[in-house]
């Protein structure tokens, strides 16, 4: 039984003390982790005040980034280690905007993917075709070739207990939201490329969510589908209220 996960990726958007006044608002509102999972990743300038405010709560703390090596001449970077000092419970890597704005290659994010597992943490490796590639009809071929490249080396265990965002690119910020059928057939498409890769008791155990202009109104049908297991939220994630609707899809 995979327990769901709503995650909010924040990207560039707020700063620490709207970090901590937007967790005070949802955290005794959210729903028990045995539940459904939430979960918050903020901008690394954030991470302390999210980490603070989100004490004791049900309330899971996510980076939306990191660097392959724990520490050296590699300035700008986020040390994975320290993350994992600081209580960060999950690394988003390989999304769609960091292949796109900062030629993210497949290695360097499965070098990341083994930097966040040596350090007790999970990454959520997001993966997703562009327009033109699901016009040309080629979605599942070129996801399917993002997961292997991604994926090269992890163990059986550590694929069991991370997670994947499928998000088509053509549908993150535009309103445009893959059909709630669409989303499930690439999902289940992922967990086949994973028991190929493993096994069906991995492929069984690795929580794979939909993204892409996720919302209150369409989150019910989406979380519906056998084979998706969670959201990856961005505008949708950064208002309580809203956040809290998520959270609660299945009252
Ligand atoms: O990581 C989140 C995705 O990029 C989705 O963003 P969105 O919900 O604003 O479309």
């Amino acid at each position: 039984m995979r327990t769901p996960i709503i995650a909010g990726n924040w990207k560039l958007n707020k700063n620490p003390q709207e970090t901590t006044e937007f967790v005070n608002a949802v955290k005794n509102e959210l729903p028990k982790n045995t539940d459904v999972e939430t979960l918050i990743c903020a901008p690394a300038v954030d991470l302390p005040a999210l980490i603070e405010a989100a004490k004791g709560s049900e309330l899971h703390v996510g980076a939306e980034n990191c660097y392959f090596e724990d520490e050296g001449a590699y300035t700008g970077e986020t040390s994975p280690k320290v993350l994992n000092e600081m209580g960060i419970d999950y690394v988003i890597i390989g999304h769609s905007e960091r292949r796109g704005y900062f030629h993210e290659t497949d290695k360097d994010i499965n070098k990341k993917a083994k930097a966040i597992f040596a350090n007790n943490m999970k990454p959520i490796l997001c993966c997703g075709e562009s327009l033109e590639t699901r016009e040309a009809g080629k979605a599942e071929e070129f996801v399917e070739g993002q997961i292997k490249a991604d994926l090269e080396g992890l163990s059986a265990d550590q694929v069991s207990n991370m997670v994947i965002a499928y998000e088509p690119i053509w549908a993150i910020g535009t309103g445009k939201t893959a059909t709630a059928d669409q989303a499930e057939e690439m999902c289940a498409a992922i967990r086949k490329t994973v028991a190929d890769l493993y096994d069906e008791t991995v492929a069984d155990k690795v929580r794979i969510q939909y993204g892409g202009s996720v919302k209150p109104a369409n989150v019910k049908e989406i979380m519906s589908k056998e084979n998706i297991d969670g959201g990856l939220i961005g505008g949708a994630a950064l208002q309580p209220d809203s956040f809290l609707q998520l959270a609660h899809y299945k009252d």
